[in-house]
């Protein structure tokens, strides 16, 4: 059962311990256009799926480079952690970062490395040692069921599998929060749906996740709280009852 409730009426008061990310009355302009998000309250909360949808063009990636301190909000603030997001302070973020998973719709994988370097990226990047690092991605391409292609390089698999790694590479250093942006925009029914049923799959094991999408059948498949985006506001819509 959700009981959680995300759009929430603006409030500056401290929020309560088990929200991980919020947006406080955010607007968001892009040149002459309307504003792309005006005065939205979001509040997502530890150990939830939450969906985003909405049309092309509705915000749905700007929020979530809103939360991930891609960019910054003309108005309003964003908070991850109990912190302020700060986009232009190397430090603060890069310790936000490290609580953070991101997906997107086309991968970005690194075409001239394995899965499994792809997946080691970051935690080389941080100094992880290599016991470390070599038990995490092997339980991370485990997670995926992507042990055998460890060796293989990105152009060798096919695009729900490619998914996977960049899935691999994002929970590999055991993020509080999954962002997952369109992750199932290049790929066919019946690859997305297998991508969602992986993605819930983590969540059961307490990954907060929001994942945006356009499909609205696949937020039917699954009974998690969806968000939506419509002319720059954000609106809670009915939790479908799914038998996943
Ligand atoms: N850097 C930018 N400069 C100018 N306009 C932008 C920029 N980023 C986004 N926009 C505009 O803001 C609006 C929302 O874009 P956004 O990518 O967030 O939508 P979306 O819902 O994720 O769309 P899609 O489902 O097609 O990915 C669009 O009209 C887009 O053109």
């Amino acid at each position: 059962m959700v009981t959680a409730t995300a759009v929430q009426r603006p409030s500056t008061a401290q929020s309560s311990p088990d929200v991980i990310a919020e947006l406080r009355q955010v607007t968001k302009c892009f040149a002459a256009h309307p504003p792309c998000l005006n005065g939205v309250s979001l509040q997502l909360r530890q150990g939830e799926f939450y969906f985003l949808t909405g049309v092309s063009g509705s915000g749905k990636s700007t929020l979530l480079k809103l939360l991930s301190g891609q960019t910054t909000p003309d108005h309003g603030s964003v908070h991850l952690f109990g912190q302020v997001v700060t986009p232009d302070n190397d430090r603060a973020m890069a310790q936000l970062r490290r609580r953070l998973g991101v997906i997107f719709q086309d991968f970005k994988l690194l075409g001239d490395r394995t899965v499994a370097d792809n997946v080691a990226f970051t935690l080389l990047v941080r100094g992880t040692p290599k016991p470390e690092l070599q038990q995490r991605v092997h339980t991370a391409l485990k997670l995926v069921g992507l042990t055998a292609k460890a060796s293989a390089y990105p152009d060798a698999l096919s695009g729900g599998e490619q998914q996977r790694v960049s899935i691999a590479r994002a929970i590999v250093g055991g993020p509080d929060l999954l962002l997952a942006d369109e992750p199932t925009g290049n790929l066919d029914p019946q690859t997305s749906q297998q991508i969602l049923y992986l993605l819930h799959r983590l969540h059961q094991h307490g990954l907060t996740v929001l994942f945006t999408t356009h499909d609205r059948a696949l937020t039917q498949l699954l009974p998690h709280p969806i968000l939506r985006l419509h002319h720059g506001q954000l609106q809670q819509v009915a939790t479908p009852m799914a038998n996943p």
